[in-house]
Formats: structure tokens, sequence, C-alpha cells
């Protein structure tokens, strides 16, 4: 096949205003970082065995998940032996930053990808330094493989509920796992059903009668050579689901399984040999691998974001449509500014969550370390910023990737675009880790708690010490970009208070706390939407200030375009509640929709360069639409031909259905 590139994408190469490789460093952290994560990829990628012969589409549930597996073994072996020695944990963390890797090689997700994500996260995170020190030397050479199993059948959010039992036996010095229902069944761990031998399991843990609350626990659960699940253990997979249908997700349940003492994950609290127990310092630290993977997830969403965007502005730039002048020919969908409405959000908001992700990570960093010297401090900031920047990102991922394969018309429904599996990948983060809106109503909790100490003359924390400055009933209006943080901050202000008002007329009309926070929930979700989107935004234009001052002026330019279309972008969305809390005027509206169409008309000409800068190679876009020449039309058909269905002109149900129907003879 020829490798020459559509002409229409050479032409939009050539439009750029910006140099594209220092964008590609710029999101990596620098030239030395892209050049790592390059090195990287080339050597994974050129692995033998890594992909698929027949796509991943055409293959039934059990084999999806048995080649899933193949993979997952070349693939963590290739990963392991690319490792480069010379390079500092720091340098190895900077070059799969940004990497997608895992994306070339699953469309789906991985069916390690617990074992990675959470199993050794809380390990190194609940485990005491003997623990750790055993556990870690296994799972890191992937010597067993775990899986983290917290929600049950019956209860997801409310981890207090949780069913699972750990009764303490002092005589054996042991543990006994049991569910004492069908609804305190594990359900959703991934990698549990038939990939993972060990799990960490969070139980309801009781010594002599009393509960001690909810901790974690290593179990066993199949047995290492035969990999038969072992006595006391009943497990199996939970079934076809809209993505993840290679990560394995199962359900676990315990007959009275006993387990040694020391599979308590002893770090914060403790169980001694007489059955004493040593409360943690704080029992939220239990939650602590939920903190972490939320951090991360705020850095896949921009990932994924970019992944999308990628896809459908290549193929917007390719596709010709329709008229916009007579006799001027079809023009590429990419210049109907209704497109670009639709696709430059979607690259602004993935610059948007890597800056901020950048920024959430150094929080955890700090505020982990803070911990290990017992300084539990910030631990409510962490939580509160991390709850709603997870839902926020995941939400407005999942909207913009739809919204992608929706602006790539009948194409953007064929599988083989790979926009309806990225949708598939993101809309689950809305619910793992915290569903949305539960996570907006605890970032709404430490509002209403600042709120109040605000008012009665308490410092607050830095993310929320805006609530303390003196407000007006309504700000007076700027349409700058600071002036636009400043409104969102208003609004935040605004529907915090204007909670509380409710709530406490609610009380007046006799109903208790509980019921009257019920009542006002709308309100606090928000709440928490205008702090964080106050948040985001600050949070992006104070990075690209921070950071940008040694880029080129092309480049800076097109960055701070970004910026602003994000920033105008949001307010003019949320221009009601702008109304009701600022003095933003028809005059200040109608100037920021111009301002707006202002910047669509400015990235145009960047919008093909603004993506390739993302620098995902073909394998990982793994799309019929995105790839780097534009072949489109050859690839969708190439693809389809794929089909299992084209392999014989005539299909047997012809003979066997159709011909008798059609003939009156069924
Ligand atoms: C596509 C790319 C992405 C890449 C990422 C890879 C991901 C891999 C796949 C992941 C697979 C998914 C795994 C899972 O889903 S695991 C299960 C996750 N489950 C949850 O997240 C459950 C959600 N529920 C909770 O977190 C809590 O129960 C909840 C916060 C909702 C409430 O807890 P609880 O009822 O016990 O507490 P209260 O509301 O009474 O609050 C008590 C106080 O504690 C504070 N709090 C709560 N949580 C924390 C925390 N984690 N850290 C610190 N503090 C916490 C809370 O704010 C209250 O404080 P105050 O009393 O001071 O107000
Ligand atoms: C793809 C995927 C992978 C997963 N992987 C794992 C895993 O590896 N390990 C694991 O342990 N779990 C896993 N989970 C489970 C996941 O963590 C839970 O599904 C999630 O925490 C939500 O809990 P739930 O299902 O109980 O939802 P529910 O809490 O039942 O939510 C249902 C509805 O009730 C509302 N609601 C619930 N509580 C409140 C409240 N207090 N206030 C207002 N509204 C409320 C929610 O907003 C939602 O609209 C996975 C889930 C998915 C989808």
């Amino acid at each position: 096949m020829s490798a020459k590139v559509n002409d229409d994408l050479l032409t939009e190469r050539r439009k750029c205003e910006f140099n594209v490789e220092e964008l590609t460093n710029y999101l990596d952290g620098g030239a030395q970082a892209t050049q790592n994560r390059r090195k990287l990829e080339d050597k994974v990628l050129s692995t033998k065995g890594l992909f698929d012969e027949v796509p991943e589409e055409y293959l039934s549930h059990k084999e999806k998940y048995e080649n899933a597996v193949r993979k997952a073994v070349v693939y963590y072996k290739a990963m392991k032996e690319a490792e480069d020695p010379n390079q500092t944990e720091q340098e190895r963390a900077n070059a799969t930053y940004r990497s997608l890797l895992h994306a070339a090689v699953f469309k789906d997700n991985s069916p390690f990808s617990l074992h990675l994500a959470m199993f050794i996260p809380a390990i190194l995170g609940q485990a005491d330094e003997e623990q750790k020190k055993y556990w870690m030397k296994r799972a890191s050479k992937m010597e067993i493989i775990g899986t983290y199993a917290q929600t049950e059948l019956g209860h997801g959010t409310f981890i207090r509920g949780l069913e699972t039992t750990a009764t303490y036996d002092p005589k054996t010095e042991e543990f006994v796992l049991h569910s004492p229902t069908l609804t305190a069944y594990k359900w959703w761990p991934g990698s549990l059903a038939h990939t993972a031998n060990y799990c960490v399991v969070m139980a309801h843990l009781y010594i002599n009668g009393k509960s001690c609350g909810i901790q974690p626990f290593i179990v066993q659960f199949r047995d290492e050579e035969t990999h038969q699940p072992l006595p006391g253990i009943k497990l199996g997979e939970i079934g076809a689901k809209l993505g993840f249908n290679t990560v394995n997700n199962g359900f676990l349940g315990f007959d009275q399984h006993r387990i040694p003492r020391n599979r308590m994950l002893m770090k914060n609290a403790q169980v001694l040999k007489d059955g004493t127990f040593k409360r943690s310092p704080n029992s939220k630290l239990t939650y602590g691998t939920m903190v972490y993977v939320r951090v991360v997830i705020v850095n896949g969403m921009a990932n994924q974001l970019a992944r999308a965007v990628t896809i459908a502005v290549r193929y917007s730039a390719v596709r010709r449509q329709s008229e916009l002048k007579p006799d001027a020919g079809e023009p590429q969908i990419l210049d109907y500014v209704t497109q670009q409405h639709k696709l430059f959000i979607g690259i602004a908001s993935s610059h948007a969550f890597t800056l901020t992700a950048k920024w959430l990570t150094r929080m955890y960093q700090k505020v982990t370390a803070d911990l290990e010297k017992g300084n539990l401090d910030e631990l409510p900031e962490l939580h509160a910023i991390a709850c709603c920047l997870k839902a926020v990102t995941t939400t407005d991922t999942s909207v913009l990737v739809e919204r992608s394969r929706t602006s790539c018309g009948g194409h953007g429904y064929m599988l083989s675009s790979n926009l309806p599996q990225i949708y598939g990948l993101v809309t689950a983060a809305c619910t793992y880790e915290g569903e949305n809106t539960v996570l907006m109503l605890q970032t709404a909790r430490s509002l209403v708690k600042a709120l109040e100490q605000a008012q009665s003359g308490k410092r607050l924390s830095p993310t929320m010490s805006y609530l303390s400055e003196k407000v007006s009933s309504r700000l007076k209006w700027d349409n700058s970009i600071d002036g636009i943080v400043k409104g969102f901050r208003r609004v935040a202000y605004g529907k915090v208070e204007s909670a509380m008002r409710s709530m406490r007329k609610y009380v007046r009309s006799g109903l208790g706390p509980e019921d009257a926070w019920n009542m006002s929930s709308v309100q606090l979700v928000a709440a928490s939407e205008a702090h964080c989107r106050a948040f985001i935004l600050s949070t992006y234009k104070s990075e690209v200030d921070r950071t940008s001052g040694s880029l080129s002026e092309p480049l800076k330019t097109v960055l701070y375009y970004l910026v602003e279309l994000y920033a105008t972008y949001w307010a003019l969305e949320r221009v009601g509640d702008l109304l009701l809390y600022t003095s933003i005027s028809e005059a200040d509206i109608r100037q920021l929709q111009d301002t707006y169409e202002d910047l669509l008309g400015k990235i145009r000409p960047n919008a093909v360069g603004l993506v390739d800068a993302f620098d995902f190679r073909d394998q990982i876009l793994n799309s019929t639409l995105g790839a780097y020449d534009g072949r489109v039309y050859e690839r969708l058909m190439e693809e389809a031909l794929k089909s299992p269905l084209n392999a014989e002109p005539v299909n047997q149900s012809f003979h066997k259905y159709l011909k008798p129907f059609m003939q009156g003879k069924l």
C-alpha cells in the first residue's frame, strides 16, 4: 500500500503556525521526556505477538478474554525488557505519563490493569514495612497477580455498609472471612474472575463481637499451581458489559475462609496476637488507594480525550461534505464552525486536564510524604479536590469523546474508528472509583464546612480560601480569563450559601439535617461544579503562565488561544449562573460570543498541528479514521474486508433460512 499522505492533511500541516515538536516536548515535560517515551514505544511496539490477527470485535466474549491474557503477558514482558536501568524512577514516570502504549495492544483494557493500578498501590499504601517487603517482592515480579475487591453486589458507594466480615480468632491467630448474604458477594473487581490469584479485600473487622471498622486484608483465593479456587471460595465472572470486556471483572464469596493474622494490611490499624485492636490515626487512611487512583484518573482522561480528538480532527480535515458556497466544491467538514465548536474544546480540555493532573500529582506526593511523617493536615483538602476533579474530568471527557464520535458522522459509529471503545473506557470512569454525584457531594461537604469556618473567621485551605473573601451581591464582571475565574468562584460561593440557606429553611420546617442536606443536594452538586471549574481554569492558566516562559512566541500564542477558548466556552455554557451572581451584561455576553468565534477561527489553521502534537502513533490510535496519513476510506474498506462475514460470498443462512423462507417453504 502506498504511504501517500492525504492532500488535505498535507495542506493543514503546512498551515500550522507553531512548531509541532516544540508542543510535543512541552506536553511531555521536555525534549528528553519525549525522546524517552518514543524510545520506549519503539522498543515495545516492535515486539512480536502484541497485535491481533482477527480484530477483537469479531471474537466471542471468551475468546476476547483469552486473547487479552495472551497479549497482556507479551506486553508485560516487553515493557519489563524495555525498561532502561539507567533511568531514574522520575524519568520512567515522565516517559509513560502521556504514553498510551497499552492502547496499542488492547482496544479495550488489560486483564492486568487492576494488579498495576490498585493491588500494588494498595500494598504500598496499606501494608506495614515487613508486609510491604514480602508482598512487593512477589507482586512487582508478577509471581502473584492481584486485584482490589471492595465493591459488593449490594454496596459500592457506601463503604461502611460492606457486609463481608473478617472475624478474628485469637485461638488460631486467624481471620475468618465470610459473606453472610448474596449481597455480600464481592462484585466488579477487575481480573478477579480468572486472572488473579490474590486480592486486597476490604472487609468489616470484628474482634470479640465488636466492630473495628472496614480494614484491608490480602487474600489468596486460587491455588498458585492449579489456579483452582481454594476451599471456602466461590468465584466467577460477572458477564458482558458496555466496555471493560477484557478486564475480567468477577464475583467472589467467602464461606468461613481462614487467613493468618499477618494477612491484614497493618500500616494504619493493627490487630495484635491476643486480639488487641490498635486504631488507625485516621479511619479514612484506609481509603487511600481510592484517592491515589482518583488522581491517576485525571491524567488518564486527558490522554484518552487527546486520543479521541486526534481521530476526530484528522478525520474532519479529510472528510468533505455538503456545500458552504455555491460552486465552491465540498468543504472540509472542519471548516464548519459548528464542527470547530464540537472539537476545539476537546483539545483545550485535554491541555487543561494534563496541567491540572500534574498539579494534583504534586499535591498528592506532598500529602503522602506528610502522612509518612504523621502529618494529616492536608488530607481533607486533597480528598475534596481529588473528588471533584475526578468527577468533572470524567464527565467532561465522556461528553467530549461522545461528541468526537458523533462529529465523525456514520463512520464514528464503526468500531474500527475506535471511538466507541474509547467512550466505553471513559464512561466507566464516571462510575468506578466513586460514582460522580457522590464524589461531587463529598466536595460540597467540604465547601459547606469551609464557608462556615470562613464566617466564623477561621483560615481556609488554599483551594477554598476564596470563600473567605468579601463578596458583593453581584460581583463586578470583566471578560478577562481572571475575571471568568472570579466569576466561577462567585457562583460557587453563591451556590454554597444558597444551599446552606435552603438547608436551614428545611430544618426550620421540621426536617432533620440529613433530609435537609438531601433536599439541597442538587444545589450542592452545582456548587461543587462551579468550584471545580474555577479551579481547573485557574490552574490551567497559572500553569501555562508558569511553564511557557521559554517557549517560542508562535507556540505561546496558540497555547493562550486555547486557555482563552476554554474560559470563554465555559462562561458561555454557564451564563445563567453568571447572570445570577455577577454584573455580567448583555454586551459582555455578546462580546464573549464574538471572542469565542474569533478564537475558533484562530485555532482552525492550527487544529491538525495541535492534535499531531499529542504524538500518538497510528498503533496507539488504533483507528480507521485517525491515522497520520489520512487514508480514511482505504482503511475503512480494508477493515470491512476483515469481517468474517466477508470470508465467503454466500452465507450458509441463505440456504438454511432465507431461501426456504423466500420460496414459501418455511
Ligand atoms: C481511562 C484511564 C484511567 C486510568 C485509571 C486506571 C483505573 C483502573 C481501573 C479501576 C477500576 C475500579 C476500581 C474501583 O472502583 S475500586 C472501588 C472504588 N469505590 C469507591 O470509590 C467507593 C466510593 N465511596 C467512598 O469513597 C466513601 O464511602 C465516601 C467518600 C462516599 C463516603 O464515605 P463514608 O460514608 O465512610 O464517609 P462520610 O461521608 O461519613 O465522611 C466521613 C469523613 O471522611 C471524609 N472522607 C471520606 N473519604 C475520604 C478519603 N478517601 N480521604 C480522606 N477523607 C475522606 C469525608 O470527607 C468526611 O469528612 P468530614 O467528617 O470531615 O466531613
Ligand atoms: C468498569 C467498572 C470497574 C470496576 N472495578 C472495580 C474494582 O476493580 N474493584 C471494586 O471494588 N469495584 C469496582 N467497581 C465498582 C465501582 O467502584 C462501583 O460501581 C462504584 O463505586 C459505584 O458504586 P455502586 O455501583 O454501588 O453505585 P450506587 O452507589 O448504587 O449508585 C447508584 C446511584 O445512586 C446514587 N447515590 C448513591 N449514594 C448516594 C448518596 N450518598 N447521595 C446521592 N446519591 C447517591 C448515585 O449517584 C447513583 O446515581 C467497578 C465498576 C465499574 C463500572
